[in-house]
């Protein structure tokens, strides 16, 4: 059991590092807080799931992600919401939806590059049995 928790702390370490990552590119800046009702008064009755990087970090301390799995469904989440909410052909929409896309394999790509896919494998493996 012990050595499953150290498994699982590793995997906080290498989440934060790619989740601090993400957030210090300046590109993916509009997709660090939550949006801001007061800013955008419709956002909450489009997007009825939102998820953005600084959530992410604290679902990160409070132990939400068993495999980094878990953290890119809600990258993917992140992605999907600013689809939704950005779908006009207008330039802000189109470099909104390019900016969600650029995020999102850029985490993929990050978290395929630098992890051990067998430690992902045990992670996962922890997952299942809990
Ligand atoms: C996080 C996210 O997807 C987001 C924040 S503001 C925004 N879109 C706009 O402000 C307008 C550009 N067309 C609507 N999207």
């Amino acid at each position: 059991y012990e050595k499953e928790e150290g498994t699982l702390r590793e995997l906080r370490i290498f989440l934060r590092e790619i989740c601090a990552k993400l957030a210090r590119n300046r590109q993916f800046f509009m997709f660090t807080k939550p949006v801001d009702v007061q800013e955008v008064p419709d956002y909450l009755s489009i997007i009825k799931q939102p998820m953005d990087l600084e959530t992410m970090m604290t679902k990160i301390d409070l132990h939400r992600y068993l495999c980094a799995q878990d953290f890119l469904d809600d990258v993917d989440l992140l992605c999907r919401n600013a689809l939704e909410y950005n779908p006009d052909r207008d330039p802000a929409d189109k470099l909104i939806r390019h900016r969600a896309c650029s995020l999102r394999d850029t985490a993929y790509t990050l978290i395929k590059a630098e992890m051990d896919s067998d430690f992902e494998e045990q992670c996962k493996e922890i997952s299942r049995a809990r």
